[in-house]
């Protein structure tokens, strides 16, 4: 498990005496430029890419950068212990992988290979609805692990009963509704060169797979598959749903639900109100709304507003051991990694993603020692300083 002692710091820092020099590089924030240079523009534009002016995703990383950790000496941190409750699930420690659609633009073995190597540390995958393979290939690929669904909520409810029910019936457990995303924000860097994956079916698997999105079109899929992609990109999210429509999808789904996209602590309060179990403070990596609140930012007057009433989790912008402490002593029990993830997974496939995985969790379990922590509950907000903004 990933757990202990991060794999003894990933195996006395990169395999004792024997390791030689690393595949990949261990500063994450290295890994988007190499995979630039393998991939080419195109794919990588997509995933590096961001809504607008990119500002929100700069204000991502200030945000963390921003904030300065304040360590404490002389606390006995011998024996250190990542784990923590979420939701219900002990966790190895305070991570899962974010939900990344269409991931064949970068690796042949997609979505099956990244949950393999999240299943293996014991960390949660969470697989996109836009995912380029199956929920249930991808389910299989999981093994004994947690499975937890994305849900890009469909405008044909028709759509969103099989969804949940093949997602129920596959094994998954923990549901998570992306709320940010009723359309795609404008995003340049695609825009410009014509590089959008879903345009040529890529993270259609679960729509092109499903009888109640087949029972919609006129022609079949593979009569038409041009009408398919249209379809998709009219329904897979609807920007008409408003809050009472949580009710229904509370009474389908028996397990936790967990709301995508919340910045704002009345939404907060409205999740709560709904019967939700979790939010997660996130700004989709700076791809909707630029201009946008960071979400590190807005983590800690969402967390108070949830009280004890939900469970907050953080995504957007995490590269480092260090933003996953920054995040704990925000609020969040637990964080997303996202983009790192996908581009270790396009330099080496599954062993990239578990590189990514030890490497961010190794630095996580040094940065809790060096800074007077034998774990994540010491973690505060007095263990912060805003530096200068
Ligand atoms: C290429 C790409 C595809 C994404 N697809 C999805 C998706 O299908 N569903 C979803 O909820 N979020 C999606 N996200 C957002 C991530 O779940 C997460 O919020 C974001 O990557 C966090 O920002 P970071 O990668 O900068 O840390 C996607 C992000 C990227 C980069
Ligand atoms: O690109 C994204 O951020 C995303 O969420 C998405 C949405 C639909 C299809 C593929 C990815």
């Amino acid at each position: 498990m990933a757990g202990h002692w991060a794999d003894f710091q990933y195996e006395i820092y990169l395999n004792g005496t024997t390791g030689g020099v690393p595949r990949l590089p261990t500063d994450l924030t290295r890994l988007e430029e190499l995979t630039e240079r393998r991939l080419g523009p195109g794919p990588v534009g997509y995933v590096a890419g961001a809504a607008g002016d990119g500002s929100t995703e700069r204000a991502n990383r200030a945000a963390l950068e921003r904030r300065r950790i304040v360590p404490r000496m002389l606390r006995d941190v011998r024996e250190r212990d990542l784990s923590v409750e979420v939701l219900g699930r002990a966790l190895p420690a305070p991570l899962a992988l974010a939900p990344v659609g269409v991931l064949s633009i970068m690796h042949p073995e997609a979505e099956p290979a990244a949950a393999r190597a999240a299943a293996a540390r014991g960390v949660p995958y969470i697989l996109s609805s836009a995912s380029s393979t199956p929920m249930e290939q991808v389910a299989e690929a999981m093994g004994d692990a947690e499975r937890w669904f994305q849900l890009y909520w469909p405008k044909d409810p028709d759509v969103a009963r099989s969804f949940l029910a093949r997602a129920r019936a596959s094994g998954y457990s923990v549901l998570v509704v992306t709320l940010d995303t009723p359309l795609l924000s404008w995003r340049p860097r695609d825009l410009d060169q014509a590089y959008l994956p879903f345009l040529h079916g890529v993270g259609t698997a679960n729509y092109f797979t499903d009888p109640a999105f087949r029972a919609g079109l006129a022609k079949s899929v593979e009569e038409d598959p041009n009408a398919a992609v249209l379809h998709f990109v009219g329904m897979f999210a609807d920007p008409g749903k408003t809050w009472p429509d949580l009710a229904l999808l509370r009474e389908q789904w028996d397990g936790p639900i967990v709301l995508k996209g919340i910045l704002h602590p009345d939404d907060a309060l409205r999740a709560a109100d709904a019967g939700m179990d979790g939010v997660v403070v996130s700004n989709h990596g700076g791809r909707q709304v630029a201009g946008a609140v960071a979400a590190a930012d807005a983590l800690p007057r969402v967390a108070e507003a949830a009280g004890d009433r939900l469970t907050v989790l953080f995504d957007s912008g995490v590269r480092t051991g260090a933003d996953v402490f920054k995040a704990l002593a925000l609020g969040a029990r637990a964080v997303l990694l996202g983009r790192p993830y996908v581009y270790g997974l396009a330099l080496d496939g599954q062993a990239g993603v578990d590189h990514v995985i030890r490497c961010l969790l190794a630095e996580f379990d040094l940065t809790l020692a060096l800074s007077g922590h034998a774990g994540p509950a010491t973690v505060s907000a007095s263990d912060l300083e805003d530096g200068p903004a």
